[in-house]
């Protein structure tokens, strides 16, 4: 007779907890015992060959028990510590246990003497639980187990399904290779490999599917969750050599996350972005039109730098795409590269330097001076600018700058009217200014002859500001006596060959867009941006977007949140709480934003609400994006 019922059978064991039970065991009997991690390791190496089906099941049983030296009065510290060990996909679905009670079983060869008090909380009581039993010495020594029970022996989970007789589709969700043979032995319909805890080839090489989470499992098959859309289905895409930590960070928070070294020509980002969701650059990647157009899943574009004019983020916010950047993260580190180039220049190090490694003794104080007492013209007073600015008092320097915006002056700094004024009176003069388009070329001819004689020039802020070709007509003239140049108009995309006309001039240092390259300012950069992407991903929060109405909202607490993205015209927000009234939906919290091109509101509802509502709502006519989060 066919039926709809499916069973949903349950390993234990580093699937509904996030450890093996016996060695948690183990570290609570043997906590005394000075071979006790020798001890662990042996457990630990039985337990995975028991698995991997290496040994027979009794006989890793047998080894481990007589290993554990246990006691009946252990189980409780066991029980209170699997208690705080559930796997964090199956804690926060506890409704699927709630609702699914008669469906669902657990098989496991572990023990029901600490398995029933930990799935009782999940509604699975001990008559759904099949498992071993241990047997105890008169002083409650465990000194065995029912060698009777299935469960206890070689492959017994395919002969405890098939006592079980259950009737409707069978579907196993383990990590191990025993759960899998189930499937194997044709007594289970189908078998998800669970790796949210460990992955072991050997079962999801066999599995029909892998199931990174319960999340992923319940989506599958369609069953009530906590959240809307794994996010083991979430793709992140990092270039450029982001720092491991922001893999790190991303992977734990459960997305999918893949890294590339390098940076991508725009034909080959076309091509990766199609199943991406979001991206992660630095400063070589070009986020044009056509990769937007070609992008059909990108909900956030994120620069792990400080510039963002790789990016069109018009055509981001179009398309509902969401920029984060990073704009303080490296700013030290840039800061400091340039007090050291400035003291390097006006010192000829890098001449002096490079004269020795050519085999030439050249002591000399001509053209090396102290940089106390000496003018320093910062050109771009912003979140760089001001911070050298203080950098450099503190050295001795006099500070002078000169911004198109109206700067407050920090410390002892004069602020310059004109930027000719500036660049008459410095000894060095150092570009942080923006990257905005309108900077081509800012620095040419022009302004290098309203420098002093023999003055020095750092650019540590974009290759395309300055003129390089009247950079090294000055050097070479000796109009100027040195430069220092982080950042070229034409920058490769991965390292290796490069050329520039700079190369082989005296006195002038070369370095590889490094400025913010340091070990601090990437782990930072690798903690900031990731935070930000998982702010809007997991909530919706937009704090600190840069092409997008910033929102900071509130916690979302047992609700569901509609987050929709629309062309800002008027009537959208009318239509959109119409549809929301019509469906009679509680709504707890709404929140909007809006910029001259779009709105971005957020409706937080009670729990139950009619699923129509979704399609009217990606439906209203300037709808640009919609997604559920709960
Ligand atoms: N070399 C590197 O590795 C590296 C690292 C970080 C930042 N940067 C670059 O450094 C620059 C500065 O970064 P920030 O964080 O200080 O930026 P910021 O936006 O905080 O400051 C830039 C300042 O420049 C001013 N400005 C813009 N155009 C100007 C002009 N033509 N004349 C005078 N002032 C002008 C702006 O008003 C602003 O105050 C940026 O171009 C950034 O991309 C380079
Ligand atoms: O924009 C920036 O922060 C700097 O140019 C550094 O860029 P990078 O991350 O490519 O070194």
């Amino acid at each position: 007779m066919s039926t709809n019922k499916r069973n949903y059978i349950f390993d234990f064991d580093s699937t509904l907890t996030k450890v093996e039970a016996l060695d948690v065991l183990a570290e609570i009997t043997l906590e005394n015992n000075p071979k006790k991690d020798e001890i662990i390791q042996e457990i630990i190496d039985i337990t995975n060959l028991g698995i991997d089906g290496e040994i027979s099941f009794t006989e890793s049983l047998e080894r481990r028990i007589k290993l554990l030296k246990a006691n009946k009065a252990d189980l409780s510290g066991l029980i209170k510590a699997l208690k705080k060990q559930v796997s964090k996909s199956i804690e926060s679905n506890k409704e699927f246990f709630e609702k699914f009670a008669e469906d669902i079983y657990v098989i496991s060869c572990g023990f029901k003497e600490f398995i029933d008090p930990i799935v009782k909380e999940y509604n699975i009581p001990t008559e759904r639980v099949y498992a071993n039993t241990f047997e105890f010495a008169k002083d409650g020594e465990i000194i065995g187990f029912d060698a009777d029970n299935v469960l206890s022996k070689h492959n017994g989970k395919i002969q405890c399904l098939k006592d079980m007789n259950l009737t409707g589709e069978i579907q196993v969700i383990g990590d191990g290779y025993s759960d899998y043979v189930t499937r194997e032995a044709g007594v289970a319909d189908k078998f998800f490999a669970y790796t949210e805890n460990v992955s072991r080839v050997k079962t999801t090489e066999n599995a029909d599917h892998i199931a990174p989470n319960l999340d992923e499992f319940l989506y599958i098959n369609d069953l009530p969750r906590n959240i809307s859309y794994p996010k083991n289905r979430i793709k992140i895409l990092l270039l450029e050599n982001v720092h491991s930590d922001a893999f790190d960070k991303l992977s734990k928070d459960g997305f999918a996350v893949e890294t590339v070294s390098k940076s991508l020509s725009e034909d080959e980002l076309i091509e990766k972005i199609k199943d991406v969701h979001v991206l992660g650059i630095r400063s070589k990647t070009n986020v044009t039109q056509k990769v937007v157009d070609a992008a059909e899943k990108l909900m956030v574009v994120s620069a792990f730098c400080i510039g963002t004019k790789q990016i069109d983020l018009e055509a981001c916010k179009e398309k509902g795409i969401v920029v984060f950047n990073a704009p303080y993260s490296n700013t030290r580190s840039v800061v400091e590269l340039a007090i050291g180039e400035i003291i390097m220049l006006m010192r000829s190090v890098f001449q002096r330097s490079t004269e020795i490694h050519n085999g030439q003794w050249n002591k000399t104080a001509e053209g090396s001076r102290e940089v106390r007492g000496k003018k320093l013209g910062i050109v771009g007073y912003g979140n760089i600018g001001k911070q050298l600015s203080i950098l450099a008092e503190a050295l001795g320097m006099h500070v002078y700058y000169y911004d198109v915006e109206d700067k407050l002056s920090l410390g002892n700094a004069t602020k310059m009217d004109s930027l000719s004024d500036l660049l008459s009176i410095s000894d060095v003069v150092t570009l942080h200014v923006d990257d905005n388009a309108a900077n081509k070329n800012f620095f040419g001819e022009k302004e290098i002859s309203q420098m002093k004689d023999g003055a020095h020039l750092v650019n540590l802020a974009r290759g395309f500001v300055v003129d390089i070709p009247a950079l090294v007509a000055a050097l070479k003239s000796g109009k100027l006596a040195g430069a220092a140049v982080d950042v070229y108009p034409e920058e490769p995309r991965k390292n290796g060959e490069f050329h520039t006309e700079l190369k082989g001039l005296p006195n002038v240092i070369l370095t590889p867009h490094v400025g913010g390259s340091t070990e601090e300012a990437q782990r930072d950069i690798a903690d900031f941006v990731p935070s930000k992407i998982m702010a809007y991903m997991n909530s919706g929060n937009t704090v600190d977007a840069v092409n997008f109405p910033n929102i900071r909202l509130p916690r979302q607490t047992k609700a569901h949140r509609f987050l929709h993205i629309h062309k800002n015209v008027p009537g959208v927000m009318a239509k959109i709480n119409k549809i929301l009234a019509k469906y009679d939906l509680n709504i707890t919290g709404q929140y909007l934003s809006t910029d001259p091109k779009v709105g971005y509101v957020i409706t937080d509802l009670d729990k139950e609400y009619n699923i129509e509502v979704i399609e009217k709502l990606r439906k209203v006519e300037g709808t640009i994006k919609f997604r559920v989060l709960y």
